[in-house]
């Protein structure tokens, strides 16, 4: 098992679920701060959750061009230690929001095409970290969290400014594959783990870091 792959469960809502994502060895759990999600918690159950979550699991909260009113609260009430921006912030935006509250901040950025890796590279100039995820499709009501993949060819052999996880569409069935392809040392799932839309499954969260620690390591040179 690798000790230097690093996973994150994205939109835990009850405690059993962070449970369940410690007792996986998942690095990171993520809270959703969104209302139109099946993911959203409410500032306080977030706090509860953060609070309890043990020691070593780090607290990100995801949240979608929140204005400074949202993530004043947030961080007034909830004891997080990453802030995940998951929609159209700018990159002067991120890099406001990051001055402002002294936490890290990792970026999403949709993909679907090489032309996107350019934000990638973009942001990498700015945030903390990066997600890299599919981009949303314009049907889908949900800028993240939709559980489709995008084709990991697109970053495989590629370096990034800043560290990255790989998210979008992945399962306990195609992380090994993934991996493999893209040589991502940190993943994040949501829709993946989960029995039915918005409700984690505790069987499905151990099998997915299970199988994303067993990936084979790619080689670097
Ligand atoms: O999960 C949501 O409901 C959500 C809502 C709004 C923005 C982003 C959202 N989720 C993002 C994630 O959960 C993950 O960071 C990632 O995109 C993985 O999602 P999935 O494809 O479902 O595994």
């Amino acid at each position: 098992m690798r000790s230097d792959m690093r996973v994150k469960i994205c939109g835990l809502s009850r405690p059993e679920d962070v449970d369940a994502a410690a007792r996986a060895g998942a690095a990171y759990c993520g809270f959703v701060f969104f209302e139109k999600s099946p993911r959203h918690v409410s500032l306080e159950t977030a706090r509860q959750l953060a609070v309890d979550a043990p020691l070593g699991l780090a607290k990100v909260g995801l949240v979608v061009n929140p204005d400074d009113a949202l993530l004043d609260e947030i961080a007034a009430k909830v004891p997080l230690d990453i802030l995940q921006l998951h929609g159209s912030e700018s990159p002067e935006r991120v890099a406001e929001v990051r001055a402002r509250y002294g936490l890290p901040v990792m970026k999403a950025v949709g993909v679907a095409d090489e032309a996107d890796l350019a934000e990638v590279e973009l942001y990498g100039q700015v945030a903390d970290q990066l997600l890299i995820d599919a981009k949303p499709p314009k049907e889908a009501t949900l800028p993240g969290g939709n559980g489709l993949a995008f084709d990991w060819r697109l970053v495989a052999g590629r370096r990034f400014p800043r560290p990255w996880m790989l998210a979008g569409g992945l399962t306990p069935a195609n992380v090994a594959e993934a991996v493999a392809l893209t040589g991502a040392q940190q993943i994040d799932v949501s829709s993946g783990v989960e029995a039915a839309r918005g409700v984690k499954d505790a069987g499905l969260i151990r099998d997915f870091v299970a199988a994303a620690r067993d990936a084979a390591p790619v080689p670097r040179f």
